[in-house]
């Protein structure tokens, strides 16, 4: 009724449940010709691959057995897509002073490879040999599923009363476990959103379990990892793992585990990011948006509960922006909206008006003459959705004292800027990242092409002078 494009449609969130047909044991599996042949055809793709050579059994070796994993992967309308089947081996058998760090997993993750080889570049290693035998992408904690399961009970109110979910920890708790498992250095360092304080606490037992069980799950379906299963102590440590305050020297991870919370906790737009900051500058940044629509959702466009959906974005300094579904597809690299044309440049801004004054971004819309109306979404997914040109223009106006923090920006701000976007505060002044958790900034933050940014500043100026209420 507002002009307010609705989005994206809760739809596409009712074919998020598991369905009830996907076995859990090779036994139910096997009944079926349908995962038999998708055993089959695993097991002849890594035959091809030589992802093993048989060997007669070593009575001072530790053999680990492995087991079929299965996932049904299905069309936003409900029906099946793709059965999906790993083989993992059962690495909560490896032994310490043994086997313990040694990988056995027969499969790995295409994200994961990305994300490492992102590393690599970033820090300069050298790249020796890379031999992907099956590349796959499945469930994670990106995952709509998990989303679902966990909208269900575990929303916490955390001290300042912001939601925070199960995920939030869980997201975090992995993310700085295998950042520094992958990076085995003394001087890692990770600034995230969330700590450990609550769950330490009595009351915070039942969901460190959760939390727990949660990550655990997660890395052994997956697959990835050969890890013996953490504890809760475990996950304490790996959530305190980011309690770093970055800043101007050295280099940092900067995460957040679940941006847009509230958009999460809605069953709408969230995002996982994860920036690099080299000497206070951002050099590498990664988006994933689980419900973000491969489709554009720009401007006047129809949405529609077919639309796919889970996008990764990911950019390096220098080097561009590229989009790749969370599927596994080729990413394709991205463009800003080239427009010069301010009419025909929509806008997005937060779906929560606390957190962005939509009455000053209304008012600047009209002064640029935007047709569209505002394209409202949470998180950082609208980053990447500008950067890919879906629309032309972000707009974030928070209340007068509020101070943004790095992990809300790092990752979509090098999205943006990679993909030949600006990004600035109300002044013009590019965002500082190397002052620790905190952006000081000018009253807001505006992202838009390079043409369209003078006429913008010139905009939010003259609606800061004529409604400075608005903040
Ligand atoms: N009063 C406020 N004003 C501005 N931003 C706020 C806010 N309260 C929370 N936020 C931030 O806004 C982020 C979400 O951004 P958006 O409005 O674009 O969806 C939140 O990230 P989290 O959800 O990770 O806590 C949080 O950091
Ligand atoms: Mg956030």
């Amino acid at each position: 009724m507002d002009g307010t494009v609705p989005y994206p449609s809760r739809k596409c969130l009712a074919t998020t449940v598991t369905p009830s047909e996907t076995p859990t044991s090779y036994s139910a599996a096997s009944k079926h010709s349908e995962w038999r042949d998708a055993m089959n055809q695993e097991y002849q793709a890594l035959l091809q691959n030589h992802t093993w050579t048989v060997v007669p059994p070593n009575p001072s070796s530790n053999v680990l057995g492995c087991r079929w994993v299965y996932r049904t992967k299905l069309h936003a309308d409900g029906s099946i897509k793709r059965r999906k089947v790993w083989l993992v081996a059962k690495g909560y058998h490896q032994q310490p002073d043994l086997d313990l760090h040694e990988t056995f997993s027969p499969v790995v993750k295409a994200l994961t490879i990305r994300l490492i080889l992102s590393l690599a570049v970033a820090r300069g290693w050298p790249l020796c040999q890379i031999d992907i035998q099956n590349a796959f992408l499945h469930g994670t904690l990106t995952d709509q599923k998990v989303q679902k399961a966990l909208l269900q009970s575990d929303v916490q109110a955390k001290s300042d009363k912001s939601p925070v979910t199960v995920a939030d920890y869980g997201s975090q708790a992995l993310v700085s476990f295998v950042l520094e498992r992958e990076l085995p250095s003394d001087s890692f360092s990770l600034v995230a959103e969330e700590d450990s304080g609550d769950l330490r606490k009595e009351s915070g037992q039942e969901t460190l379990q959760r939390i727990t069980k949660l990550v655990n799950d997660t890395i052994v379906n997956d697959g990835s990892f050969s890890v013996p299963t953490l504890t809760m102590e475990d996950m304490l440590r790996a959530i305190d793992s980011g309690k770093s305050d970055g800043g101007s020297h050295g280099r940092h991870w900067v995460l957040d585990p679940i941006d847009g919370t509230k958009g999460f906790v809605r069953g709408d737009q969230y995002a996982i990011a994860l920036a690099l900051l080299d000497e206070g500058k951002v050099v590498l940044g990664v988006l994933a948006c689980p419900n973000l629509p491969l489709a554009s959702i720009g401007g006047n466009r129809l949405h529609s509960s077919h639309d796919e959906v889970g996008c990764l974005f990911f950019a390096k300094v220098g080097a561009g922006t590229y989009m790749q579904s969370l599927d596994g597809s080729s990413p394709i690299k991205v463009n800003v909206s080239t427009t010069d044309n301010s009419e025909e440049a929509s806008f997005f801004e937060s779906f929560e008006a606390a957190h962005s004054s939509h009455d000053l971004s209304s008012s600047i819309a009209k002064k640029l003459g935007v047709k569209a109306p505002p394209v409202r979404i949470d998180s950082q997914a609208k980053y990447g959705a500008l950067s890919r040109g879906d629309g032309a223009i972000y707009l974030r106006f928070p209340r007068k004292g509020y101070r943004e923090k790095i992990w809300d920006h790092a990752a979509g701000c090098i999205v943006v800027t990679e993909a030949g976007g600006v990004v600035a505060d109300a002044a013009g002044n590019p965002l500082d990242f190397s002052k620790g958790k905190y952006l000081d900034l000018d009253t807001g933050i505006l992202a838009t092409n390079e043409k369209l940014m003078p006429l913008l500043l010139k905009a939010v100026r003259e609606s800061l002078e004529e409604i400075p209420s608005a903040l």
